[in-house]
């Protein structure tokens, strides 16, 4: 992919974060024949997707999840060689559970065309009454109409348009409410519509395979960290963890990144940190009006719970509990050796994030006993919580504004992160076409450059 269409193809570029988006930029700017280093603050690459040691379970620190319409993050994990390492349901099927209540399904019909391959899924869907199914479907129809680009529909939340759309509390919390704090992190009433529409409509409404739920079937950091540092080496990439960049200046015709070891010389950045790091990184003149720090944070919060024996065979479900929450088997993921080892994911969790430990344990080994009759009689081997509190930005009603686009007003610094301005929300798939994008606009805007020095000279 280098050549004479390629500007970076001559440049050296640092890239500044080892995340999913510094991870797919400095793979694609090397594809092009750049010759790229990445510095990353941590002792790996993956950024917000690892994985830590816990007797003989290797555990993620946060359960994540795609869905297959994550077709720029399907391409880089065929990239890494690790396609095979994620599992995606032939059809949506999502068990959803509430205590003291049979089980239902949200199971997607076989054939379309969309939306009304999501019509059976509606119709049996018993965690509401017929006549809310039946509104659930006429705002799903409503949905398909908005546009996720429109700015106006990026200052609505998406709990006041459904609400306009017909939907009672009931539906709010039990459908959509499920939903969209699995993709969003954020509850309905505080989420965009902008955000809310493209993962509805990418996710479910517009095509019939695309909401299939696939899982990784290895820990994070052998599908990402492992997989990426092979690549590197392949690519000739240069890689220093442990290595905090601290400032970034512009140098000549180049850019000098600052680091506790020294100054880098290059000819490129690619910022791809988190928002509030590429606040404190970013020269101002770069980008003058940023008001990154606005984007704000949300929390997730991990329960993992090691059985001594099976409690469930369901791969994963849904609870509707006080909200609601999702629960995984990562048995086989984790390597465990025995029983079973279930991790329940609990997003929009800012208000419980600094609950303590002893507290969360209880109460949720309490739910779990409550959808899952077996784990009344199981002895519970293991059982840890992980904190993530600024696992998303906040993905609320006009945060679409304050989401910057990679390119800066520094021809040679271009920036990436999920929270750049992606049109997706804060997901793989979103990081992954940030660092996509940042490689496009670095090179349009260093092509540009050799273009205004060739008419000069
Ligand atoms: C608990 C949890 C659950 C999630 N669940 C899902 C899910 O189910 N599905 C999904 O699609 N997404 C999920 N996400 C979101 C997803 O992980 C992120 O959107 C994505 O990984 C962000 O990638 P990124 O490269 O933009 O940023 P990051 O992963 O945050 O990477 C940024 C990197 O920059 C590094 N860095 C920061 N400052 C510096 C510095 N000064 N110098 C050098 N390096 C620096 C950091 O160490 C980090 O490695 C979840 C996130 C969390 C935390």
């Amino acid at each position: 992919m280098s050549g004479p269409n390629s500007a970076v193809g001559a440049s050296t570029v640092v890239v500044v974060g080892g995340g999913l988006a510094g991870i797919t930029a400095a793979i694609g700017l090397a594809e092009r024949g750049a010759r790229v280093t990445v510095l990353e603050a941590r002792p790996r690459l993956g950024g917000a997707t690892y994985s830590f040691q816990r007797d003989s379970l290797t555990a993620d620190t946060g359960q994540h999840v795609l869905l297959r319409c994550y077709s720029r993050y399907q391409e880089l994990l065929g990239r890494l060689g690790a396609l095979d390492r994620i599992a995606i349901q032939d059809r949506l099927d999502v068990p959803v559970l509430t205590p003291n209540h049979p089980p239902t399904r949200l199971r997607r019909g076989l054939h379309g065309p969309a939306p009304l391959h999501l019509l059976p899924a509606l119709a049996r869907y018993r965690a509401l009454p017929a006549a809310d199914r039946a509104r659930a479907v006429l705002a799903a129809r409503a949905l398909r109409a908005v546009d996720p680009d429109d700015p106006a529909n990026d200052g609505v939340t998406f709990g006041a348009w459904l609400r306009r759309h017909g939907q009672t509390p009931a539906a709010v919390d039990r459908l959509w409410g499920l939903l969209c704090i699995a993709a969003l992190n954020i509850v309905p009433d505080q989420a965009s519509l902008a955000l809310a529409a493209r993962v509805f409509r990418t996710g479910l409404l517009d095509e019939v395979r695309a909401g299939d739920v696939g899982v990784p079937r290895v820990p994070l950091s052998r599908l990402h960290d492992g997989p990426a540092r092979a690549a590197f080496a392949r690519l000739g990439i240069g890689l220093h963890t442990g290595e905090r960049v601290r400032g970034i200046s512009g140098s000549g015709s180049g850019v000098s990144v600052r680091t506790d070891s020294g100054e880098v010389e290059a000819d490129a950045v690619v910022l791809a940190v988190p928002h509030a790091a590429a606040a404190r990184l970013a020269p101002p003149s770069a980008v003058p009006d940023q008001r990154w720090d606005e984007l704000g944070d949300a929390a997730i919060l991990n329960v993992h719970v090691l059985y001594d024996r099976p409690v469930t065979t369901l791969p994963l479900a849904a609870v509707l509990d006080a909200g609601s929450w999702w629960v995984f088997d990562r048995t086989e993921a984790a390597g465990a050796t025995r029983g079973q080892y279930l991790v329940s994911s609990l997003s929009a969790a800012d208000e419980q994030i600094g609950t303590p430990t002893e507290e969360i344990r209880t109460r949720h080994l309490a739910a779990l006993a409550s959808v899952f009759p077996g784990a009344r009689k199981a002895s519970v081997v293991d059982s840890f919580v992980t904190r993530e509190p600024r696992a998303t930005f906040r993905q609320g009603a006009g945060t679409g504004a304050l989401r910057p686009p990679a390119v800066t007003r520094w021809p040679r610094l271009v920036l990436a992160g999920a929270w750049t301005a992606t049109g997706w929300p804060d997901t793989m798939e979103g990081a992954v076409r940030s660092g996509l994008a940042a490689v496009e606009a670095l090179d349009t805007s260093l092509k540009s450059r050799a273009m205004t020095r060739e008419v000069i000279a």
